[in-house]
């Protein structure tokens, strides 16, 4: 079944068996394909439209045998006749219609993208939207893939193409365009986005988590904010390119290094120490925070808004646990944590939030931190990414980042003596700089906010073994020792109860 009508002026249905089943090959190998370990993945074209005479613009829909929510991926192609000399694209294989080539690390894929974006056209429901001119840049991909794929035009913007789609308006996009027009220091300048419209059975499975999601927010007195099911899907998105920045898990990295290398000095002492950098980081992240908490509505906190927020851990950890058998063991302890959450912790008011915030979200540049990719968790909805949450949820995401980055390199140097106690130091001094630097640009005490932030920092953690699971289980071991240690702490209950 093909739901939409091909591209004008060209041929396309009679190919789409053939561009199916090389899709069926192509698509699971992917970093970005989210149905892993989902039984009898069947793909569908949903889409096609025809963007320039080389690239086609598909949409792909994939259900399975699970009976869970079918997904769509967004993949454009450049088909050929012949590949010019020199060509480097990456090839899917051959159809009638000609070479088949992955068109996001194509040079006149990339190009065509970059030229609707500039002309604001409109073709078949996708449509570019550019808020200043653009120049014809020379393309390349942005190194290895992630949750998306973006290409880099001339070190002057950054296309990010959303793999994964959702119905709706991405928050990537709401949310930094918010920050930038109210003149936030700390975001890439939005420049252009591509748009389109999902429809047909795989956003009816959506909207109805939509309505799931809304209702039980709204039970909690959280207000969701804005997006209608049948309105237009954010496809893409492209920013400034900040050329001076390095990415903060580089940078921490580096840090790390250098303690490891320096035998008897400590993290304080080496010249590569991060502390000062993670303080600026915990107060840039205070202030964007303040900024969205002024651009989106805030809902004061209390005690039902958390037991809603602590049922929402608890269906987490179930989906986890269903995943990970090895979390097994800690599963008392992680909900002990979440209904200490529900019944005594305190919590600043709710808002808007980065949703997914590491040290791989932050650039380093000549004027400071920027934060970036504010889509929240690539694996939830949309409609739960754009819910009014807590700003801890962020800081934990932050918290577990430092203890990633030291753990990581443990990674490498397995067995050396004394490591794992410099891994916790290194970690620790940051962890610290950043919620002093936190506190500084936010006025927060958050010693009175213990309980809740330990909570969020084992729900990230939790999350964090799933997504290890599925896309790197030979980093596994980083954040289920974080569950661990997490669980053992002194029970944040006085009555240390453990059920639900
Ligand atoms: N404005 C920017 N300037 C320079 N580099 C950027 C910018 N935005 C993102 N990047 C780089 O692009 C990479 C991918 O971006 P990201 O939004 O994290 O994509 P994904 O959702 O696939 O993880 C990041 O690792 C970052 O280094
Ligand atoms: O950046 P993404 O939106 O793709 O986020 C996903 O992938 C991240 C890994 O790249 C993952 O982050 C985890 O690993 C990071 C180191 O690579 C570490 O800094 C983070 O603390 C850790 O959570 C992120 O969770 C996932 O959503």
């Amino acid at each position: 079944m093909i739901a939409l009508p091909p591209a004008k002026g060209r041929s396309t249905v009679r190919d789409h068996s053939e561009l199916g089943s090389l899709l069926t090959d192509w698509l699971p190998k992917q970093r970005w394909f989210a149905g892993k370990g989902r039984p009898g993945a069947r793909l569908e074209i949903r889409q096609d439209v025809g963007v320039s005479d080389l690239l086609r613009h598909l949409v792909v829909e994939v259900r399975y045998d699970d009976g869970g929510p079918a997904d769509n991926y967004q993949v454009p192609l450049v088909i050929r006749s012949d590949a010019p000399h020199g060509h480097t694209g990456f090839l899917l294989g051959e159809a009638s219609s000609g070479l088949v080539y992955d068109g996001l690390h194509d040079p006149d894929g990339s190009a065509a993208l970059l030229d609707f974006l500039a002309a604001q056209r409109g073709q078949d429901g996708l449509t570019g939207y550019a808020v200043t001119p653009l120049a014809e840049l020379p393309a390349h991909s942005v190194g290895a893939e992630q949750s998306n794929t973006s290409i880099v035009y001339g070190e002057a913007y950054i296309l990010k193409v959303f793999r994964r789609l959702w119905p709706g308006v991405n928050p990537d996009l709401e949310v930094t365009r918010a920050l930038a027009d109210a003149g936030s220091p700390h975001v890439a300048r939005p420049l252009a986005w591509l748009e389109g419209r999902l429809s047909g059975p795989a956003t009816e499975t959506a909207a109805t988590e939509d309505d799931a999601v809304a209702a039980e927010a709204a039970a909690a007195g959280i207000e969701t904010v804005g997006g209608a099911p049948d309105g237009p899907t954010t496809f893409a998105f492209m920013q400034e390119y900040l050329r001076s920045g390095t990415e903060g898990w580089k940078l921490a990295q580096t840090s790390v290094r250098d303690l490891y290398a320096e035998g008897d000095l400590h993290a304080d002492e080496v010249g590569g120490d991060f502390a000062g950098e993670s303080e600026r980081l915990g107060q840039a992240t205070a202030e964007v925070h303040t900024l969205l908490a002024r651009c989106f509505p805030t809902v004061p906190v209390e005690r039902a808004t958390l037991r809603a927020t602590a049922s929402q851990l608890h269906s987490r950890l179930d989906v986890a646990l269903a995943g990970v058998p090895r979390l097994a063991p800690y599963e008392a302890g992680t909900r002990a944590a979440f209904e200490a959450l529900a019944i005594e912790a305190s919590a600043p008011p709710f808002q808007r939030v980065h949703g997914d915030l590491h040290l791989g979200q932050a650039l380093r540049t000549d004027s400071g931190w920027v934060l970036f990719d504010f889509e929240g968790e690539p694996a939830r909805p949309v409609p739960e990414r754009r819910r009014l949450t807590s700003p801890l949820r962020d800081i934990a995401g932050m918290l577990r980042s430092f203890d990633y980055a030291a753990q990581s390199m443990l990674l490498e140097r397995q067995g050396e003596e004394g490591l794992g106690r410099r891994a916790r130091e290194w970690a620790d001094r940051n962890r610290g700089a950043f919620l002093a630097g936190y506190q500084a640009g936010s006025g927060l005490d958050l010693a009175a906010f213990e309980v809740a932030l330990r909570a969020f920092e084992l729900d990230k953690a939790v999350y964090e073994v799933l997504y290890e699971a599925r896309h790197r289980p030979t980093w596994i071991e980083i954040p289920l020792g974080a569950v661990r240690r997490l669980t053992s702490l002194r029970p944040p209950l006085a009555t240390g109860s453990a059920a639900v």
